[in-house]
């Protein structure tokens, strides 16, 4: 998955046909924004065949006319191009843009293919799996290219939920990203986002730069952040998270251990917690900015106990690892959003654990923000951030490398670390500084050297 421009909307078909619609009532025409589609499409394209021949597969709607236009274009300006098409447009602009492409025209099956395949056959549109005839022709047209490039999105890809779509190198989101662009698998390939002044509004986006700003200078290291990691059975995870969170920017970490321990880093705070009374004792402390529970806890009844009186407490909460699995189904009920901010950070299945999610990821984990009252850190690939009050953010382009044990305690660690910290948005910034700091370990990372690599960020939030 490509770079994608932070803070950048993320819009529903029907949220982008409506933008669309605005757009009309505002005086352009369909035709005029076809037009900017595909100046930006030929745009795009011309700088990536850097002089090959070039193939444009057309379909019968906007997309398709879309593709008409940017073949135009890409002709007037010295490309070598064809146009293979799926059919006669339907679309009323999508005709007008076959009429002006006045070059070399051969129906899909019979084309020859090129080194540059451009698809513009199936955009939001995309009603259903393409008849046999037309997917082999694809499927030929394709396998002989060099570079395919999708226009708005690989055809056949479900907008909605990333699912299926032909696999292309490149794709040029029109006018918006779409759910499909930054969820699903790696078939859009590279995303650049092509932006044809339609104003847009949507409560989803990617995700944004964080602003990060050093302690004040009357901090303590209590204002800066005061935090409990509840450490259980297995005694890295906890240290993973409570590491983190000291390096992530939190000024005095205490990790819980039911058992004596001690080792690096000695800025840590231990504290032995034999049973869940000695944890209540523990908590019982206002100074208290922030309680992780999680990592490595385990599911059995000492678990379980543990968690009970972390419910209990009045802090704000980070819930991760066996935690939430413990919750499972009754976390909405358990976790009390009336009184402090929760935060969830499940993978896939601890997700499925707790929620029975509908639609696109992003919808799943929106429906589970607004149903349990918590910020909830859906994590893979895509990691999605949705808060209660609908808002969401999408951090899609991080490592992955990242599928690797421990760094899911390193995000819960940031997330518990900005929350005590007194950050205004901790889920979003602890994306950020996690999915930058796997970037600067780079290929084969594992969890503990991420750890080091979290300070520099907080020096220099725009790398
Ligand atoms: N977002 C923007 O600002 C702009 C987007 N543009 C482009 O327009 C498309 C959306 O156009 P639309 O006509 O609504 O939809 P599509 O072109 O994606 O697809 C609809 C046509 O495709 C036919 N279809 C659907 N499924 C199949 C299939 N499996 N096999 C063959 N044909 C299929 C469908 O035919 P029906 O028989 O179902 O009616 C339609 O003809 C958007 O993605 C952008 O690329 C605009 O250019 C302006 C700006
Ligand atoms: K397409």
């Amino acid at each position: 998955m490509s770079r994608l421009p932070a803070g950048a909307p993320i819009v529903t078909a029907a949220q982008m046909r409506a933008a669309e619609e605005a757009v009309f009532a505002g005086g352009a025409t369909p035709l005029a924004l076809m037009e900017r589609a595909g100046v930006a499409v030929a745009r795009q394209v011309a700088r990536l065949a850097a002089g090959r021949p070039i193939l444009v597969l057309a379909g019968t709607g906007g997309n398709g006319g879309d593709g008409y236009a940017a073949a135009r274009l890409l002709r007037e300006a010295g490309c070598d191009v064809r146009v293979a098409s799926l059919g006669p447009p339907t679309h009323p602009a999508a005709m007008t843009m076959a009429a002006r492409w006045t070059g070399p025209t051969w129906p899909l099956a019979s084309a020859a293919s090129a080194p540059v395949v451009v698809d513009a056959l199936l955009g939001i549109g995309a009603a259903r799996p393409f008849a046999a005839e037309p997917a082999a022709a694809l499927d030929r047209l394709l396998a002989l290219a060099d570079l395919r490039i999708a226009v708005d999105l690989p055809s056949g890809r479900d907008p909605g939920t990333g699912e299926g779509g032909i696999q292309a190198d490149v794709t040029i989101a029109l006018g918006a990203l779409k759910p499909a662009h930054v969820l699903g698998d790696d078939r859009a390939g590279h995303v650049l986002l092509a932006d044809l002044s339609i104003p847009l509004a949507s409560d989803w986006s990617t995700l944004s730069r964080p602003t990060l700003r050093p302690p004040r200078r009357e901090a303590t290291k209590f204002t800066r952040g005061k935090l409990v990691v509840v450490g259980g059975a297995m005694a890295g995870a906890g240290v993973l998270a409570a590491s983190a969170a000291l390096h992530g920017g939190a000024g005095y970490v205490i990790l819980a251990e039911p058992e004596r321990r001690d080792g690096a880093p000695h800025a840590l705070v231990r504290r032995h917690v034999a049973d869940a009374s000695a944890l209540a004792t523990l908590l019982a402390d206002d100074g208290i900015g922030a309680v992780l529970v999680g990592p490595g806890l385990g599911r059995d009844e000492a678990a379980q106990a543990q968690l009970a009186v972390v419910l209990a407490s009045p802090h704000d909460l980070v819930i991760d690892g066996d935690a939430l699995t413990l919750l499972g189904r009754e976390v909405g009920a358990r976790i009390g959003t009336d009184r402090r901010r929760v935060f969830l950070t499940p993978h896939g299945g601890e997700f499925s654990r707790m929620f029975t999610g509908h639609g696109s990821k992003i919808a799943a984990t929106a429906g589970a923000a607004a149903a349990s009252g918590a910020t909830v850190i859906h994590k893979g690939p895509a990691t999605v951030i949705a808060d209660p009050s609908g808002r969401v953010q999408v951090a899609a382009d991080a490592s992955s490398w990242l599928a690797s044990a421990g760094t899911g305690d390193v995000l819960a660690g940031l997330v518990a670390a900005r929350l005590a910290a007194g950050d205004e948005h901790p889920a979003e910034t602890a994306v950020w500084l996690h999915g930058r700091a796997a970037a600067r370990v780079g290929a084969g990372l594992i969890a503990d050297a991420m750890i080091p690599a979290l300070s520099p960020l907080l020096d220099r939030p725009s790398t």
